[in-house]
């Protein structure tokens, strides 16, 4: 769980503001206006189909933006300091640190570099050990990812480990710099399965074992029921619905958090899935970037997009039609999206 008074720790907090992102040729928004924050001690999700902007998100947050876009508006504060423009997979201001993994492990680790070289460069990196100081650093960080016989590994190349693997590797790499922020980015979207169930484990047990807070990328609904305290859905770039994880999955308001769970398929229910009709890529000119795939769009959603307001405790809504409270049925859901 989650500190219980937040406010303590808030001045620790990593957040992004107004954060807004357009395309450099076009000029297309592509994020707008993204707010929320992170807390140390808990898991926030960012989810969402292809295109809705959760990798230019994170990347923002890392200062990684690729040539094509740029930030127009918005800014990252980590513990109340302004860092944005920041550069690096790994951040570090007066102590705090952020530090980041990305879905493709094998393609972020130096094929020429074995485990044990990447480790010690990281640790000298980010806190000057070196020598068998940095070896017994490097085996402990292993170990505390779940990874046997660290000695052995430390000689392995990146080509010799499985994906799930390469993953903890990275994972270690990371805790290297003693973060106090996690960014993943759809770090299991590459692995079987098995695999992705206990990379999760492992990501919800560092979060409390280190007090570590997590900032998880995803599509998928079924990782943030899993690991995430809060949630922030986003659609077209604009976050669409946020608050408790719980909540949010248990009682959508939002008709988009409603067709995504909709069409999950669930294997304790009989219904089918049903899929959101449409395709994510369609950005109408004006109004709620959802309308064209929402079933409850009135005229109003065609012209101006709605703003984020709250809807009840630790719940925030973007829509002019938000469910009824307890809609949690199959049948308002399956209305919802048309
Ligand atoms: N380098 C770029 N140049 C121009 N447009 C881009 C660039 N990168 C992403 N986009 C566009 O920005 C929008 C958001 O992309 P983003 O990668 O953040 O989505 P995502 O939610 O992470 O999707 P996915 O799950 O597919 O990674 C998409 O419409 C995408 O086409």
């Amino acid at each position: 769980m989650p500190p219980a008074d937040l406010s303590a720790v808030e001045d620790g907090r990593l957040a992004v503001r107004d954060l807004t992102i357009a395309a450099r040729d076009s000029g297309g928004i592509l994020v707008s206006g993204v707010a929320f924050s992170v807390v140390p001690g808990e898991t926030v999700a960012l989810v969402g189909e292809s295109g809705s902007g959760k990798s230019l998100t994170i990347l923002a947050m890392l200062g990684l933006l690729p040539g094509g876009v740029v930030q127009t508006a918005g800014d990252v504060r980590l513990g109340g300091s302004d860092i944005t423009g920041f550069a690096g997979d790994s951040i570090r201001l007066r102590g705090r640190v952020i530090a980041a993994i990305f879905q493709d492990p094998q393609a972020s680790l130096d094929p020429r570099w074995t485990v044990g070289r990447y480790l010690r460069d990281q640790l000298f990196r980010h806190r000057r050990l070196r020598g068998a100081a940095a070896d017994r650093e490097a085996a402990a960080l292993l170990d505390g990812v779940g990874l046997p016989q660290p000695e052995r590994l430390m000689k392995s190349y990146p080509h010799e480990l499985s994906g799930g693997m390469a993953q903890r590797v990275m994972i270690a790499g990371a805790l290297a710099a003693r973060p106090r922020f996690l960014l993943a980015d759809e770090p299991t979207t590459a692995l079987d399965v098995t695999t992705q169930a206990q990379i999760l484990d492992l990501l919800a047990d560092l979060q409390k074992r280190e007090g570590l807070g997590v900032l998880l990328v995803t599509h998928d609904l079924g990782v943030v029921a899993e690991i995430a305290h809060r949630v922030v859905v986003l659609y077209g770039g604009r976050i669409m619905e946020t608050g408790d994880a719980a909540r949010v999955l248990g009682h959508p308001r939002h008709p988009y958090t409603a067709a995504l769970l909709a069409a999950m398929p669930d294997i304790t229910d009989d219904m089918p899935p049903v899929a959101i009709p449409g395709h994510p890529g369609e950005r109408p000119a004006s109004g709620c970037p959802f309308h064209p795939r929402c079933g409850l769009a009135t005229s109003a959603c065609e012209t101006a997009p709605p703003s984020l307001r709250e809807i009840g405790p630790e719940q925030g809504v973007a829509c002019y039609h938000p469910l009824p409270s307890a809609a949690m049925t199959q049948g308002l859901i399956r209305y919802a999206v048309g």
